[in-house]
């Protein structure tokens, strides 16, 4: 498979691939205006588009989403019945994504699926996944300036994905990213000229429409998951759109434990929501000592950066510590918080027996803990892995900061 960073016309089948992502610190407060630090993961969901040369009216748009068992035909009628659903009165630019009236078209493109029998007995997860679906195509592909549903040829879209879904591990961001990429894709394509470019300016735009998608998951989504999934690499991110690129020279690893305790990410940040309308002043000052642990992390990724390309080991050592104590105050803040979970303070203990540093990452509730692997702690990390294993959690070494969202030609 060959990757492409431009299309000059609509093949006849491309894929997109996306990274999932783990938030390493500042979780939870960045939905607050404060800063955190993430990194793409190499764990990806795969985009398959395959258009169809023959018309058929019942198979118009066919959706494969296999991680969360759905699969779903749209007959050409159904595609004008969506279509006529749509509230909004307001036009929208294709180019701008924050001028789309959201709730209007999120309600048009419910009573649509409400109104289909088909679509009835779906459950949560496969509902959120077809709404997002839907709701990325008719905003990307319908703008009221320019129509472009109509008109389309026949296609299948299939979707699978390494990550588990609600994990903690950015599934539903590298989802959003994928159909947001396909979308924009198709949308560029059928305008003159013919020309799909995924050059950062593209990224920022796929990165903004995945967002709205991310809405409909998580209902206050901070943007972070994005745009990590989007821009790949390690950044550090600022709401509402500031993001620096860390430079990563050889690479962070962390060990993912799998808790196996599905979470959801929408209800725990409604838990601290309320938590901070309760006790506003005591909550902003905990996401303040968030802020602060981050913007030290982000220099000490730095320096470490910088130890690393001149091969000092001691250096790189004296640098991991100070950030393992970093990650300690962070999960120990994010409990304080209340989306802890006894799985996860399990993990961090186990962790701290083998003298390594973890804590959880995304929401928090279940889903993953991430522990950090400094330099030369080999042995202690496979007695923690066996020791994890034994206890039946998932393990998985992984090395963050691969690319974001990526074009590829089968
Ligand atoms: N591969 C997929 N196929 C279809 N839908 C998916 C897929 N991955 C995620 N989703 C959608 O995203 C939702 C999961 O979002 P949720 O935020 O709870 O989990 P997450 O993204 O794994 O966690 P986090 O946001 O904390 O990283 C699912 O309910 C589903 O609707
Ligand atoms: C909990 C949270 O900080 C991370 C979810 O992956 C929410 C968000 O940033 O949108």
């Amino acid at each position: 498979m060959t990757t492409m960073e431009t299309l000059k016309n609509l093949p006849s089948k491309f894929s997109i691939s996306v990274p999932g992502k783990v938030i390493l610190l500042g979780e939870h407060s960045v939905v607050y205006g404060h800063l955190a630090i993430a990194a793409s993961l190499n764990l990806r969901s795969k985009l398959e588009y395959t258009c169809f040369d023959e018309l058929n009216e019942n198979d118009f748009v066919h959706i494969k989403l296999p991680n969360i068992k759905l699969d779903i035909s749209l007959s050409s009628s159904d595609l004008n019945h969506l279509l006529t659903s749509l509230s909004s009165k307001n036009g929208w630019d294709f180019n701008n994504p924050f001028n789309v009236d959201f709730d209007n078209l999120v309600l048009g493109v419910e009573t649509f699926i409400k109104s289909q029998t088909k679509f009835h007995g779906l459950e949560t997860q496969q509902l959120l996944g077809l709404k997002c679906c839907l709701f990325l195509m008719v905003a990307i592909l319908n703008c009221p300036n320019q129509p472009k549903l109509a008109g389309l040829k026949p296609f299948l879209l299939s979707l699978t994905s390494d990550l588990p879904v609600g994990a903690g591990a950015g599934s539903s961001a590298s989802f959003c990213v994928s159909l947001a990429a396909f979308f924009v894709c198709l949308a560029s394509l059928r305008e003159e000229p013919r020309v799909f470019c995924l050059d950062e300016k593209t990224k920022d735009l796929i990165s903004n429409w995945a967002f709205l998608g991310e809405r409909i998951t998580h209902g206050n989504p901070s943007g972070l998951d994005n745009n990590v999934c989007a821009f790949g690499s390690l950044i550090a991110f600022r709401r509402p759109n500031t993001i620096t690129k860390i430079p990563l020279c050889s690479g962070v690893r962390v060990l993912l434990v799998d808790t196996k305790v599905s979470r959801n990410t929408r209800t725990l940040v409604e838990r601290v929501a309320t938590l901070k309308s309760h006790h506003e002043a005591i909550v902003q000052t905990i996401m303040k000592a968030m802020e602060s642990i981050c913007v030290e992390a982000e220099k000490l990724f730095k320096l470490l950066d910088e130890a690393k390309k001149c091969h000092s080991t001691e250096e790189s050592l004296s640098l991991f510590s100070r950030m393992e104590e970093l990650w300690s105050m962070n999960h120990s803040l994010l409990q304080a918080l209340g989306v802890s979970h006894p799985s996860l303070d399990q993990i961090v203990q186990m962790s701290k027996k083998h003298n390594l540093v973890g804590k959880l990452t995304g929401a928090g509730g279940g889903g993953f803990a991430i522990v950090l692997v400094p330099t030369g702690k080999e042995k202690a990390l496979t007695l923690l892995k066996d020791e994890l294993l034994g206890c039946g959690f998932g393990v998985s070494d992984v090395e963050l900061g691969g690319p974001g969202v990526q074009l590829h030609l089968n």
